[in-house]
């Protein structure tokens, strides 16, 4: 008889602690099985770590699977871990039935992220017991405080548990305690107690290592030579007594009246599982794990190394019950010495489920990056290259944010993971995509009534988040032939309000209003006006002309209700405004304008996948960004310049506000640059970081080379490249982690947007002033020309009165100017029509100004800019000098139902946003064009040209 079969004859169980695909599918397991007796496969993290993370033999089925459809990383692996756990069920199943269901049992493990919640670990246990299918599977539930009262559940609900890391006594007899309750509550319910099994892991040779290396340090301490001998003889040899103590425990319990009853009914004991046992000390026997613990009734699960060995050299003898009294008296000796077996047992408890985690992480990326891999370019690429000092603090940070598990803590929408504030109430959008799903076919029908109905237009009215996501579609995707045409209005200037009227064909013109909270000035002025517009066109059916986009129970919705709006959609009210692009905010106006919303959602969701919670932070592309973003913005690179393709071109104003309005706060901001052309290195500081987004079709050797510049100039770049223009949908959800991850770095909430409360309350203190008076109070200029006219708030003015400002608004503009130093950004604010040609005058004047100062320039058209970048002008650190523009509005257009006009609107909104950035001591003027705009946006040009050389 061989050493492993006389094993069996003693009583022991030998189970096989290994599991790999080409392991089970080419019949190894099976010969081992017919051959040494093996009953038994036990599996953890890092078994499949190794098996999947460390071979290929696992790639074609990710490929088969993700042809099926995409899907979560941890989808992946844990249909590959249940089809090898099913394939090696399926082999040692005739020795379950052989034995009536006593052995022939194939553990596997609950995820170790859940080893310290408990009902977290019996919803996956169930799950992975239902989905694996297999009478003589085991799930494996942590030996930790949480882990137990799990035990004790499942084993109630009839399911066969192992009981894995266990190192103490005193709690493997919890363990057993809870087994006996799980048992009795099953059999209370009428189960059959026969059915169910259980074993409890002992984890051996790493006690030996943790205990060795505190009696060597100990021993090298003592003088006395026969202290120190005595010391020295405990070495390797605690974990075996240890392990004979358990089993003298186990010995007592079957023998107890408790458990006498739940045998009668036919109850299987609770078997003690050897584990660990593969010999750590190279000093120490191979084989000593098993020699050492023979004995009836257990199990040992060993390496294949271990069994290799143990055929070939093991001992079978029955070893487990003798010299237990000298086990005991090791114990009490280590305990003299003042080692405490307690504290180290505990330690190893923590640490195991932190080396099955660490396991996890490395096997949950490997899997990341196979099914990047497998994914190909339907997954946007994203490169990043950064000089060495934030390189280190990217990986560095890396690994802070895998430690803690902190990605599984934002999708657990933790506050903790920012400022502990109200944090975790706006991380609705983690779930767009999904809700966009559960919603498609609404939205399909609603597609279907546009289209039949022949409108021609769709107007969408809507300020900041509520715009700029519609823009990007609108823009990116392009009208979609058969569909109408997409157009957004988010401004109060007079002349852009007519302008897109008359863009529009009224009467077949379908309006979205978009707003989440119902009560934004802009869309609720924009839409009394539309309204009557359609009224005067369509008479009665003006309301089936238009769709409200609304949270639920907002004043919109009310006024939806009244005038009878075609439809109401409702956003989820756990989405703040700048993340509610992929929910009905995005996907409503998308419908209309035909764009696919299954590809959309599809491609939405291979970033959502890449970016999950059980993507680890290195392989996890929203991560990454974000570290990057964040860690640059700290070290003082924290102007994100924004380069597309053509193509891509207005995902920056969607990006500008999401970035701005979450990260611009208490002092600290990621300062996006949008439009800015690129150039060479010479023209910018060393306050930058680049994200260049690109369309594959749109690769140019020429932008390659300029990008490959500023590598070398040492500023970071991000190269991300779009497939198609459907990716779009993944850069949505990339930049939304990397701003929510970017916000935990720079510790601020991504969510909240203290600054743009402050301008609105200013805004209105200043239209109900028109309201009481006919006028918005007066202002006296500080210079005043024939063209413009000069305001500024006293503080600004005597700063530039000193450095040369005199009568003439040149001299206004320069001395302001030559307050730009370098890591300053320069915003140019325009209340003008954003239309191409005020666009080019704004572009020509930031880039005289890049070129004269070198320094970032924005450019933003009010009052759009207030709901996106003006949080960050006026909450993030004092670095911007803002040329704030204005003008007379003629003609002006009256809001249907208001003394205000939108001309007094806009004026109002841009004082009340210059009073904030005064009150915030910012270096502010606002230069007011008197001639017609156009031109005197030339002029302006012309003037800060002059103003700068
Ligand atoms: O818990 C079981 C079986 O129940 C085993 O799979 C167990 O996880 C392994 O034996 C150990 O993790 C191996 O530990 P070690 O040899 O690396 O110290
Ligand atoms: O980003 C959001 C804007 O401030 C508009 O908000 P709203 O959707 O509540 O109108």
């Amino acid at each position: 008889m061989t050493p492993l079969k006389a094993l069996q004859a003693q009583g022991q169980a030998v189970w096989l602690d290994f599991v790999a695909r080409g392991f089970v599918e080419k019949g190894d397991l099976a010969r081992l099985v017919a051959e040494d007796g093996v009953r038994g496969v036990t599996s953890n993290p890092s078994i499949f770590e190794k098996a999947i993370g460390g071979s290929s033999e696992y790639d074609d089925a990710i490929r088969a699977a993700l042809q099926e459809g995409d899907r979560s990383v941890v989808d992946l692996y844990e249909r590959l871990a249940i089809e090898d756990i099913q394939k090696a069920a399926d082999v040692l199943r005739p020795v379950y039935d052989a034995t009536g269901g006593a052995d022939g049992f194939v553990s596997l493990e609950v995820s170790p992220y859940l080893a310290l919640d408990t009902e977290a670990t019996v919803v996956e246990a169930r799950r992975l017991w239902r989905d694996v299918g297999r009478p003589n599977l085991m799930v494996k539930v942590p030996g930790t405080a949480p882990g137990v009262p799990a035990v004790q559940t499942l084993i109630s609900e009839g399911i066969n548990v192992n009981v894995t890391l266990l190192f103490a006594r005193r709690v493997y007899e919890e363990v057993a305690e809870a087994y006996i309750a799980g048992l009795e509550a099953f059999a209370a319910q009428g189960g059959d107690v026969s059915k169910v099994a259980s074993v409890a892991s002992f984890f051996v040779s790493r006690i030996d290592s943790a205990v060795d290396a505190l009696i060597e340090e100990k021993a090298a301490t003592v003088n006395d030579p026969e202290e120190r001998s005595r010391l020295e003889e405990l070495l390797g040899e605690i974990a075996i007594a240890n392990a004979k103590l358990a089993y003298r425990s186990y010995k007592a319990l079957i023998a107890g009246d408790r458990w006498k009853a739940l045998a009668a009914k036919g109850a299987r004991p609770q078997r003690l599982l050897w584990a660990s046992t593969g010999t750590k000390n190279k000093s120490y026997s191979d084989v000593l794990y098993v020699d050492e613990l023979i004995g009836p009734d257990t199990v040992n699960t060993v390496p294949p190394a271990t069994l290799d060995a143990f055929r070939e050299h093991g001992t079978a003898a029955s070893t487990l019950e003798r010299s237990v009294d000298e086990a005991a008296a090791a114990l009490t000796q280590l305990a003299r010495s003042g080692i405490s077996l307690d504290e180290i047992t505990d330690r190893l408890v923590t640490e195991g489920v932190q080396l099955f985690a660490d396991a996890a992480d490395k096997l949950l990326a490997a899997v990341a990056t196979k099914r990047a891999q497998v994914l190909g370019d339907r997954m946007d690429s994203q490169t990043i290259t950064a000089h060495r000092a934030l390189a280190e603090a990217v990986s560095a940070e890396t690994e802070t944010w895998r430690a803690k598990g902190l990605i599984r803590r934002l999708w657990a929408r933790d506050a903790g993971v920012w400022t502990g504030a109200d944090e975790a109430k706006w991380l609705g959008w983690l779930g767009s995509t999904a809700h966009g799903w559960s919603k498609l076919a609404e939205y399909q029908a609603f597609a279907a009534d546009v289209k039949a109905s022949g409108f021609t237009d769709v107007l969408l009215l809507g300020m900041g988040g509520s715009s700029l996501g519609p823009e990007v579609l609108a823009e990116t995707f392009g009208q979609q032939p058969g569909w109408p045409k997409l157009r957004i209005l988010d401004s109060t200037d007079p002349a852009q309000v007519r302008a897109t009227e008359a863009a529009v064909t009224l009467a077949t013109t379908l309006v979205i209003v978009s707003s989440k909270s119902g009560s934004t000035t802009e869309p609720n002025v924009m839409l009394a006006y539309f309204l009557d517009r359609l009224r005067q066109t369509v008479g009665d059916a003006a309301g089936s002309h238009v769709v409200a986009v609304t949270d639920p129970g907002s004043s919109l919705e009310k006024v939806a209700q009244r005038d009878g709006f075609r439809k109401i959609f409702h956003g989820e009210p756990t989405i703040g405004g700048r993340y509610s692009v992929l929910s009905p905010f995005g996907l409503v106006p998308a419908a209309a304008a035909g764009i696919d919303l299954k590809q959309f959602l599809t491609s939405a969701d291979v970033m959502v996948h890449a970016c999950g919670p059980d993507v680890p932070p290195a392989a996890n592309p929203g991560v990454r960004l974000g570290l990057v973003l964040g860690l640059a913005a700290k070290a003082g690179r924290d102007k994100l310049t924004m380069l597309s393709s053509p193509a891509l071109a207005d995902f920056g104003a969607w990006a500008e506000q999401l970035v701005a309005e979450s990260t611009g706060k208490n002092g600290k901001a990621i300062i996006p640059v949008d439009g800015e052309p690129l150039a060479s290195p010479v023209l910018y500081g060393s306050d930058r970081v680049f994200v260049d987004l690109r369309l594959a079709s749109d690769a140019s050797a020429t932008h390659d080379a300029e990008i490959a510049a500023l590598e070398q100039a040492g500023h970071p770049v991000v190269r991300i490249v779009l497939r198609d223009r459907a990716g779009i949908a993944q850069e949505f959800f990339r930049f939304e982690i990397a701003t929510a991850v970017a916000g935990a770095v720079l510790g601020i909430n991504p969510f909240d947007q203290p600054d743009v409360e402050a301008s609105k309350i200013k805004t209105r203190e200043l239209t109900a002033a028109f309201e009481a008076t006919g006028k918005l109070p007066a202002e006296t200029p500080v210079a005043t020309s024939e063209s413009f006219d000069v305001f500024t708030d006293p503080k600004n003015a005597e700063a530039l009165r000193a450095a040369g400002a005199g009568a003439d608004p040149a001299s206004w503009l320069k001395a302001h100017l030559a307050r730009v130093k370098a890591g300053d950004y320069v915003a140019l604010l325009a209340y003008v029509a954003r239309n191409p040609a005020h666009i080019g005058t704004l572009q020509a004047m930031r880039l005289s100004v890049r070129a004269h100062r070198k320094v970032a320039t924005c450019v933003g058209f009010g009052p759009r800019f207030l709901h996106s970048t003006g949080q960050a002008y006026k909450g993030g650190p004092d670095t911007g000098v803002v040329l704030q523009i204005t003008a007379d509005d003629h003609p002006d257009l009256a809001i249907p139902g208001q003394s205000a006009s939108f001309g007094i609107v806009k004026a109002a909104q841009a004082r009340g946003d210059f009073g904030v950035l005064s009150e915030r001591g910012r270096r502010a003027l606002r230069i007011h064009i008197k001639t017609d705009v156009t031109a005197g946006l030339a002029a302006l040009a012309a003037a800060v040209d002059h103003a700068l050389s």
